[in-house]
Parts: structure tokens; sequence; C-alpha cells
């Protein structure tokens, strides 16, 4: 597990992270969200050892991080990182051998990444020569290729078509599935809804909520049900009820227990036709929203 513990940083006069305290779950998605000038990339910077923190700590499996340590982790930095003139291939190839891998399998592992990230036929390309979107799934290879034991990403799926966020997110869920702690940011609130499984919030520096998406969910919404049905009008009687919003056949309402749902639901069946009837679920750009302000 990857632990920052208390971490503050400054520059100059202005507080950039103030006592950042968050665990990056391994096997685990961590998604990292905040406004622009959050800390984020700051925060990131700190967990690769390329920025000191004034205050805090970094953990690796619960004792301090070592040089070692994040010589084996996997980074995507904010200013990506490749060659322009160098070709793909060689530059992954390149990059897995500074890590210590033999010349065959940083080759295999080169071909298999710009395969699965759909660069099959590009290896021989100079960076340059590809799509903005081509070259950051370029820079996204070059964060895995040495088979990281953590990774850190900033923003990878900016500047991606959705079919390679897609094809990106089963190639970093692998990597999770495999044991790694793996955090990325992301403006993108609908992507990272989708694919994290924990996530953490910053505002100003601090963290504002951090736990799984069910936790925040939990945390940020009170009990709120959606009937669709031919007439919702009899909900409004029902006593434990609060009707949010009404439409003909489409209410939303929240309720004190479950059991005051339980009995819409009866009643709705009684009276004829349900065609659905769920929790109704928050979406994380509202709690995002509460959370920041
Ligand atoms: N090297 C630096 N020198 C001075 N100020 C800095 C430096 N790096 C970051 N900052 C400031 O620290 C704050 C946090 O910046 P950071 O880049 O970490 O935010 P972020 O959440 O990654 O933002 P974005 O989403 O826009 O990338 C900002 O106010 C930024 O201007």
């Amino acid at each position: 597990m990857l632990s920052l513990h208390a971490i503050s940083r400054s520059f100059g006069g202005h507080r950039a992270l103030s006592d950042v305290t968050f665990d990056v779950t391994a096997g685990r998605m961590t998604g990292f969200v905040g406004a622009n000038g959050a800390g984020k990339t700051t925060a990131m910077r700190i967990i690769l050892g390329v920025l000191a923190p004034d205050g805090g700590e970094v953990r690796w499996d619960g004792r301090p991080i070592t040089a070692d340590d994040r010589a084996q982790f996997g980074y995507m930095p904010e200013e990506r990182g490749l060659y322009p003139k160098m070709q793909v291939k060689e530059q992954l190839v390149y990059l897995a051998r500074l890590h210590g891998m033999d010349a065959r399998t940083a080759a295999a592992r080169a071909d298999d990444l710009l395969e699965r990230l759909g660069l099959g036929e590009r290896g021989g390309d100079t960076l340059e020569s590809l799509s903005l979107g081509n070259q950051q799934r370029a820079q996204i290879a070059a964060a895995l290729v040495h088979d990281p034991t953590a990774l850190v990403l900033d923003e990878p799926f900016s500047g991606l078509d959705p079919m390679a966020v897609e094809v990106t997110l089963e190639v970093l869920r692998d990597v999770a599935r495999s044991g790694a702690p793996v955090l990325f940011s992301s403006h993108q609130l609908d992507v990272v809804e989708r694919l994290c499984d924990e996530l953490v919030i910053l505002a100003h520096g601090q963290v504002r909520a951090a736990g799984t998406r069910q936790e925040l969910r939990e945390r940020h919404s009170s009990p709120e049900w959606v009937l669709e049905t031919d007439d919702a009008g009899f909900v409004r009687g029902i006593p434990g009820i609060e009707v949010l919003e009404f439409d003909g056949g489409h209410v939303r309402f929240a309720a004190d227990d479950a059991a005051h749902a339980d009995r819409v639901l009866r009643e709705a069946i009684e009276r004829g036709s349900v065609r659905s009837f769920a929790p109704s679920v928050r979406p994380l750009t509202e709690i995002f929203q509460e959370v920041v302000r």
C-alpha cells in the first residue's frame, strides 16, 4: 500500500498542500480529483520524489518510502517525458532496460503494450509523428513497460477518444489486478465515477473526501428512490415519504427508512404496472461540487 501521511508543501507564501493524508490501496484504482490548482500534481510529484514535502511522509507498505521503492514505480508526469524524435518501441525498450529488464523481456513487453493500446503498427514511428491521442497512449505504455509495483498517472485520459479511454482503462485494471496500487488524476468525473474503486477529492490543498464510491455516496446522499409507473400521484399520500420530483408517472422521493420505500413499491404493484423502482444514485459531479465548495 502507498500512503501519504500529513504531507504539506508551500511555494513561496502559497500553501499548495496542507496536512494531506490518504492511502492508495494495492490492487485498487484510486481516482484523484480536484479543481485546477487543487494540488494533485504537487502530491504526485511528492509521491515520486520529484519534489520534497515541507512536512509529512510518503510510506510504502507502512514504512518510509525509499529511492529503490520509487525506482520500481510507474509514473506518467503532467509534462510527459518521451523523446519526440525517437521511435516509440525503441524508447519503451530503452526505459524498460533502464529499470533492469533484459532486452528480450523488454521488447516482448513493449510489443504487448503497444498492441493492447492500439499502437501495434506504430512502434517504428517517431513519437512526434503520432497524433496527440496516440502520443498519449505511448506515454501510458512508457509508465507501464517495466511492470511497475505502483502506478501514478497525471491525467492519463485527457485527450483520449472514448475507445482509447476504454482500452487504457482495461490495461490499467490489469495492473491493479496484478496487485499494484494505481493512482490517477482526472477532470473527467464521469470517467472517474465509472472506473475507479476509490476516490480522493482534493480542494485548496486539502483532502475533502476519501473512500470508495459507495462510501462517498452514502456519506453525501440521503436515501432516495425513483419509481416509474402509470400514475405516481398516490406516493404523495404515503406517510414517511417526501416527494422530491414528480412528473405524472415518474417520482423521485426520500424516505425515512427502507420500510416506507417498500410500502411505495407494494402499493404501486397493487395499482398497476411498475416500469422501474430503484434507489436513486447521486452522481459524483454533485457530490464533488458539494465537498469542494
Ligand atoms: N513549482 C511551483 N512553483 C510555484 N507554485 C507552484 C509550483 N507548482 C505548483 N504550484 C502551485 O501550487 C498549487 C497546486 O498546483 P498543482 O499543479 O499541484 O495543482 P493541480 O491540482 O495538479 O492542478 P491542475 O488540475 O490544473 O493540473 C497551484 O496554486 C500552483 O500554482
